[in-house]
């Protein structure tokens, strides 16, 4: 297992990139603790499997290095990394056995056979298996051969880092859930440095002790689930982070106040004087529906999903999501808002600002 140090690493698929816009990965410079399950969480094209793939090796970096345990493997090829790899769909020999695929790895390094016999048992299990060992993977449905994949990517105990990418699309939904508790189990187990590339929030929040939120090929934010979901460190984070994602909404900053419209909001904290577009952002789950005090918005639709409802509505012409309690009652006269102040965080073009004690 190791740390991995990802050393001023940028990369562009330029030759002789010019601009920024050109790097597909822009500067990044990170500690991953040895043992730690990391996530890497990003809209399609944002750089996670460029990151990925600089990590593997499949892609020498423009510029930087990449360590594992203080050693520069940035010349090294994916072989000479003693990494597993599981990629979006299934990598498996058709010939052989469920058995055989799954031992594969640990036959190749000359492992102890029944050492190789109990392992291949511990990880049919795991993935559910057991019953068809000894049948050709040949016949077998895509889903089960992911399975086998993301089985032969945790055969091996001594491997630096294992890195995911996208493992489940192929595998039927109500098995993910399954697949991705197991993952976690094993990684508790077995204390893994593991990487896993995903567009899917409930994957990564649910997965990994930190997750790593880019955008635009910019790492925005490493944090745990709790981090990322109480002080989004940009407003991309907030966005795509919750079901609704953060409310935006444009402010001016007044020291320890916002001014929204022609009303003003206390905040947790007290701000100094801040340049550019300054918004603050609020959760739905932080925001309250009164019949007042508090803010005027005009409620435009209510959303029934199940556990709660979502209120869409309108504060002084900026759209604002409130999450409200399933059998709450809704304000019956004139609806408005309280936010909660210490729940507040506050941006300045897109970046979050740190207060200071109030
Ligand atoms: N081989 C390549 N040559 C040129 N540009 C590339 C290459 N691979 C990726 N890119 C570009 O680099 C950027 C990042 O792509 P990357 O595949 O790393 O993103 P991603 O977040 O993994 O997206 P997805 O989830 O769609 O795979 C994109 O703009 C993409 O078009």
């Amino acid at each position: 297992m190791a740390e991995i140090t990802l050393s001023h690493l940028a990369h562009s698929y330029f030759p002789r990139p010019t601009e920024d816009s050109q790097f597909a990965l822009k500067e990044l410079d990170h500690v991953w603790q040895d043992g730690q399950a990391y996530a890497l969480l990003g809209a399609s094209g944002c750089g996670k499997t460029t990151l990925l793939n600089i990590i593997s090796g499949l892609i020498r970096p423009s510029q930087g290095q990449v360590l594992f345990n203080g050693k520069d493997v940035t010349d090294l090829a994916p072989e000479a990394r003693n990494i597993a790899q599981v990629f979006q769909f299934p990598v498996v020999y058709d010939t052989m056995t469920v058995r055989e695929n799954l031992a594969f790895p640990l036959k190749n390094r000359r492992m102890d056979p029944d050492y190789i016999a109990a392992r291949v048992q511990a990880i049919a299990e795991m993935i559910g298996m057991e019953a068809v060992l000894d049948r050709k993977a040949r016949g077998l449905t895509a889903d089960a051969k992911q399975k086998i994949s993301l089985g032969r990517g945790m055969v091996r105990r001594d491997v630096n880092a294992i890195l995911f990418d996208e493992p489940l699309t192929v595998i039927d939904p109500h098995m993910k859930w399954e697949l991705r508790t197991q993952l976690r189990t094993l990684h508790r187990e077995f204390g893994h440095t593991m990487i896993y590339v995903t567009h899917d929030q409930t994957e990564a929040l649910t997965f990994a002790d930190q997750v790593v939120v880019m955008h635009e090929g910019r790492v925005v934010q490493m944090g745990t689930p709790q981090e990322l979901f109480e002080r989004p460190a940009h407003t991309f984070v907030g966005y795509f982070i919750g079901s609704p994602g953060m409310n935006l909404i444009d402010a001016g900053i007044e020291g320890t106040r916002a001014r929204i419209g022609d009303a003003t909001v206390a905040l947790g904290a007290a701000y100094g004087t801040l340049t550019g577009r300054t918004r603050i952002g609020i959760r739905p789950e932080y925001v309250t529906l009164t019949d007042g005090p508090g803010l005027p918005v005009t409620i435009r639709r209510i959303e029934d999903v199940g556990r709660h409802r979502i209120v869409r509505a309108e504060l002084f012409g900026q759209p604002l999501n409130v999450i409200a309690e399933e059998g709450a009652p809704l304000p019956s006269g004139a609806p408005h808002v309280s936010f909660a102040p210490e729940k507040i965080n506050v941006y300045a073009d897109d970046w979050r600002v740190e207060g200071e004690a109030a």
